[in-house]
């Protein structure tokens, strides 16, 4: 891991598609601006559109144009670092041609041999290119080789490791960048911060004094145009296995020595270790399943997920999982998490509220309605921050109580000034830092954990609950927390709670 600005030449596989449109443009051009990345970088897109240097340029103009109004000086001088090779991967022979690009950048911009290969491509794409990259002598340079790999990786434990042992072949683990961009939001990395950097959090960090924790990624978007990959992976896939378990094991990780990313991965993993398996028993009783039907969302009517584009009539799929999981180790043994996700549901916010557990002698609260316990929000999106709920006394009415809340918004002033998750991640991998990327060892145990589950749907008759769009999921998911005496609490606004 080095601070300085990293030379590079960024092969970006996919070049023509949605992900490097909307997303990885943006994120460069930002690095680009902030003089993250200086004039010492090329990068060129491979897809198979018969697209010319000058034609690609356009592109990655007019996507930078969408996410904001900049110098179009700057624009363009970014842009003349940008080559195309149209090819398809799948050809070996194709693989020459992109060498000798790559090749000949590497002496005109000084790049040292540097490589950084993004696969922004459908998974059934991430063997083979990998492969043809060391048989065709790409990998064969004098500076780093680093493989950014998106998801989804692998659809369960058995094709995730065969998935790995193809790329293990070509690059080593170490310059294996997984993508889980939930673990590049500026929140998602505050929560190690906030824990481990304030003393009076890490004292009562565990069971003593947290009573649960929960964790909400709620969207308001429907299936879209994606029905042939949601069709096959659901929320359990898509959210759960990944966004929601790394979101937890944030929460859950033991302080690790020091801010190496092994030392940091090491402790994520250990949380993974000490997740409490389901049978197929426990999984109908812990796991709640649920799909959208149809619904009212901003006073218009949207359809039900079967009645989507290319989704069976007949789909079983879920667009929606509430899970309570328990990590059984010394400091959260008994505490449930609550995790929920899916599409079409009331709001799109992501959120953890860690509650803690009432005081030992109900001096204020026997007899009050306004008592609550004490939660810490971490808001994660769209607003970032955090919020502090206590309970005070209103002005001259005692023995009354009132609940306050003390609220930080991290990107309320300077909103401009976030850095998108992309932005983080692509810095970290040009700098060699793996502590956001997901090793090996997290994705195998997460798939171990989800295999449960899918398991059981697959074999027992387990329900799939239909929830109206435009709620927060099906009744059963709140029953799951009222029988522990808990309810899920909605996420809030971060910015209008400031503003009140
Ligand atoms: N889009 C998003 O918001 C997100 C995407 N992802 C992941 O990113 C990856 C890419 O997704 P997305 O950008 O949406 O996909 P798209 O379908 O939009 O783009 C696919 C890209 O692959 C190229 N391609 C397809 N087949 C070949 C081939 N045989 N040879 C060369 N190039 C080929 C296409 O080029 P051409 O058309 O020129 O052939 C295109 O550039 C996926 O793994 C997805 O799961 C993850 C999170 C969010
Ligand atoms: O990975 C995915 O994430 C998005 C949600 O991401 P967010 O940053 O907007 O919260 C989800 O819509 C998509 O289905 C999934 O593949």
């Amino acid at each position: 891991m080095d601070n300085h600005i990293p030379e590079a030449c960024i092969v970006l596989f996919g070049a023509t598609g949605d992900l490097a449109h909307r997303k990885l443009y943006p994120a460069l051009f930002q690095l680009y601006q902030k003089e993250k990345l200086n004039e010492k970088f090329a990068v060129i897109g491979v897809g198979r559109k018969d697209f010319s240097h000058e034609k690609f340029r356009e592109d990655v103009i007019a996507s930078v144009a969408k996410t904001g109004d900049f110098p179009s000086e700057k624009v363009d001088t970014f842009a003349s670092h940008f080559y195309f090779i149209p090819m398809d991967v799948t050809n070996e022979k194709s693989y020459h041609q992109l060498k000798e690009l790559a090749d000949e950048l590497d002496s005109t911009y000084s790049l040292n041999g540097n490589r950084m290969y993004y696969l922004a491509m459908a998974p059934q794409f991430f063997g083979t290119i990998p492969t043809f990259l060391k048989s065709e002598g790409l990998t064969e340079t004098s500076g780093w080789q680093r493989l950014v790999i998106e998801k989804p990786f692998g659809h369960d434990l058995a094709s995730a490791t065969e998935l790995n042992e193809q790329l293990q072949r070509s690059f080593p683990e170490e310059s294996i960048y997984r993508i889980d961009h939930y673990l590049g939001k500026e929140m998602v990395q505050n929560i190690q911060v906030i824990r481990f950097g304030n003393a009076i959090f890490e004292s009562i960090w565990n069971n003593k004094y947290i009573s649960s924790v929960q964790i909400t990624s709620s969207e308001t978007l429907g299936v879209e145009d994606r029905a042939s990959y949601y069709e096959k992976s659901g929320a359990i896939l898509d959210m759960l296995q990944n966004h929601m378990l790394q979101m937890a094991m944030m929460v859950a990780m033991e302080p690790p020595g020091g801010l190496d990313p092994k030392l940091i991965r090491d402790e994520k993993v250990k949380v993974l270790r000490a997740l409490r398996f389901y049978n197929e028993d426990e999984v109908a009783k812990n796991i709640i399943r649920g799909q959208y039907k149809e619904g009212s969302m901003n006073g218009k009517t949207v359809p039900a997920y079967v009645d989507e584009e290319n989704v069976d009539p007949a789909s079983k799929t879920d667009t929606f999982v509430a899970a309570r999981i328990f990590i059984d180790n010394f400091r959260w043994a008994g505490v449930p998490f609550y995790l929920r996700t899916g599409k079409r549901m009331a709001t799109k916010a992501t959120e953890i509220v860690v509650q803690f557990k009432n005081g030992p002698m109900a001096l204020y609260h026997e007899h009050n309605d306004h008592y609550q316990p004490n939660l810490l929000r971490i808001h994660i999106q769209p607003d970032e921050g955090l919020s502090l709920s206590l309970n005070a006394k209103p002005q001259g009415d005692f023995p009354a109580l009132l609940p306050i809340n003390m609220n930080y918004c991290n990107n309320c002033q300077n909103e401009l000034n976030t850095p998108e998750a992309y932005e983080k991640l692509m810095h970290d991998c040009l700098q060699g830092n793996s502590t956001y990327f997901t090793r090996w060892d997290e994705v195998a145990l997460s798939w171990e954990f989800i295999d449960g589950i899918t398991n059981a749907w697959k074999n027992k008759d387990i329900p799939l609950f239909k929830y109206s769009s435009g709620t927060m999921g099906p009744l059963e998911a709140e029953e799951l927390l009222n029988e522990d005496g808990y309810t899920w609490w909605p996420p809030t606004n971060v910015r209008n709670e400031i503003n009140q």
